[in-house]
């Protein structure tokens, strides 16, 4: 699977000192193009970003703002799960159906929708008044 290739070899770059936790992304755009993206710690802890924070950043910097497909990947116990604020991050770009794959470097994987990950989304459509 082309994406979950990417995310793994994103992943490599991870910065990630403090955790010791390296996580890889993958974004497949509606433009077909595959955007990648890793953690990247700070020590000033909270100021990190996630790796699906990265990858939604380089989709939009090249222009693109629909996301058909994720992939997330790291070395851990069972397919890694994106955190809360990430679920949120990729709803402001994909829709509720959209696959997201989560596996671990040893090679289990898991498929959920987004809607799957993050139920009853806050929308723009909840600012419509
Ligand atoms: O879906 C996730 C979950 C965690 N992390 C990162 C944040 C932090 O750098 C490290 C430990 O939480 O993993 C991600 O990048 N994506
Ligand atoms: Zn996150």
């Amino acid at each position: 699977m082309p994406l979950l290739t990417a995310a793994r070899a994103v992943r490599e770059n991870a910065y990630a000192p403090y955790s010791n936790f390296k996580v890889g992304a993958a974004i497949l755009g509606a433009d077909g193009q595959i955007y990648s993206g890793c953690n990247v710690e700070n020590a000033a802890y909270p100021e990190g970003t996630c790796a699906e924070a990265g990858a939604i950043a380089a989709m939009v910097a090249a222009g693109c703002r629909e996301i058909r497909e994720v992939a997330v990947i790291a070395d851990s116990p069972d397919p890694v799960p994106p955190c809360g604020g990430c679920r949120q991050k990729l709803a402001e770009f994909a829709a509720p159906g959209v696959p997201v794959t989560l596996a671990t470097t040893g090679g289990a994987t898991r498929v959920a929708t987004l809607a799957d990950l993050l139920p009853g989304a806050f929308t723009p459509a909840h600012m419509d008044n």
